[in-house]
């Protein structure tokens, strides 16, 4: 079998056709979409993900706004630095570019962000949504997948999922998204015995480890969907995924590539979670299910 590709810049191209039509029918109600975007250090691969966020949004209407800080600033002038973009009306999203320098504590940086602009969808009272399936902003990476998986053709009930990855922005919020879903989830993690025990039980297996070549087509079922979220900076400079690319798309029946999968849907759905925090201001809003 050989697999088809899901391109993920095609897609996102698609959504963004569809929020720039949501941004104008905002501009006619006077309203423009802000995105506020806070970054503490100068980590490179950051620098180019906010680069990259800042520029999809002026593509659909979104307004930015950038808040730079140095690696040793002060938690406390972050902390400030929130609470008057919480404060102000003109900006209806605000993120906080991860991973922060070791003397911040992510919780208490998070947890300062209003639940309303939470954009990430990190906060608990996000995170608490999602697990009783009423989610306010879904988190942009697995929201990202469901689309994609949604604009496929895939089915998702009733389904062996395989998760590969159990962090908070990643791995268990993608789990949790596809058990609302009613697929059967299982969360695999650094500490698993006998990972391919697991894997080779998925119809739709999603990996998020940031370990290149971690699934070799032996873990994978034949015909089934691989989901590959991994981005690894080869020292050769290429950008590789968490799957054996060349080796699973031999055996899946749909697989996306890094790059240009799940990456740009990330984005893509960080900004419509901008467009829906403004919707919900002016009352525009249509509901979204988790
Ligand atoms: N495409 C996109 O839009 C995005 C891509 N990413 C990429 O996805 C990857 C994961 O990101 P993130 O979740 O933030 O990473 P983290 O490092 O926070 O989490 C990695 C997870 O993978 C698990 N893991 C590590 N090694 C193995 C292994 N050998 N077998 C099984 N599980 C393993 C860890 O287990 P344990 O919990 O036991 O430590 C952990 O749960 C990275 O490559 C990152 O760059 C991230 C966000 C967005
Ligand atoms: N608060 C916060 N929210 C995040 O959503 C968040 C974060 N912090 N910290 C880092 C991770 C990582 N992440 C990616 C987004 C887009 C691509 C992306 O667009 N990737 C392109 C390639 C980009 C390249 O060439 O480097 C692709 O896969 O095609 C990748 C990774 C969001 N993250
Ligand atoms: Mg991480």
């Amino acid at each position: 079998m050989t697999a088809r590709l899901v391109d993920g810049i095609a897609v996102a191209a698609k959504i963004r056709t569809e929020l720039k039509e949501r941004t104008g029918r905002l501009a006619t109600a006077g309203c423009v979409p802000g995105l506020a975007v806070i970054m503490v250090g100068n980590d490179p691969a950051s620098a180019v993900y906010v680069r990259n966020k800042i520029r999809a949004c002026h593509e659909v209407g979104i307004h930015s706004s950038r808040f730079d800080f140095p690696s040793d600033a002060d938690p406390a002038e972050v902390l400030a630095c929130i609470r008057s973009l919480n404060a102000d009306p003109t900006v209806h999203g605000i993120l906080v570019q991860l991973p922060l320098p070791k003397h911040f504590s992510v919780p208490d940086i998070l947890e300062a962000i209003s639940a309303e602009k939470d954009v990430d969808g990190f906060h608990l009272y996000n995170v608490g949504g999602l697990v009783v399936g009423s989610t306010v902003f879904p988190p942009c990476t697995p929201y990202g997948v469901v689309k994609l998986l949604e604009h496929e053709g895939v089915e998702i009930e009733g389904k062996n999922v395989v998760v590969v990855g159990a962090s908070n922005i990643v791995g268990k919020p993608m789990a949790l998204m596809l058990m609302q879903r009613e697929a059967t989830v299982c969360i695999c993690h650094a500490k698993t015995r006998d990972l391919a025990q697991f894997t080779i039980l998925a119809d739709i297996l999603v990996v998020a480890a940031g370990k290149p070549n971690l699934i070799v087509p032996q873990m994978v079922k034949t015909g089934a969907v691989v989901i590959d979220v991994g981005i690894n900076r080869l020292p050769d400079g290429r950008l590789v995924g968490d799957v054996d690319f060349a080796g699973v798309s031999q055996k899946a029946s749909l697989i996306t590539p890094v790059p240009g999968g799940v990456g740009p849907m990330t984005i893509t759905m960080l900004l419509a979670n901008t467009i829906a925090s403004a919707e919900r201001r002016m009352s525009l809003a249509e509901p979204e299910r988790s």
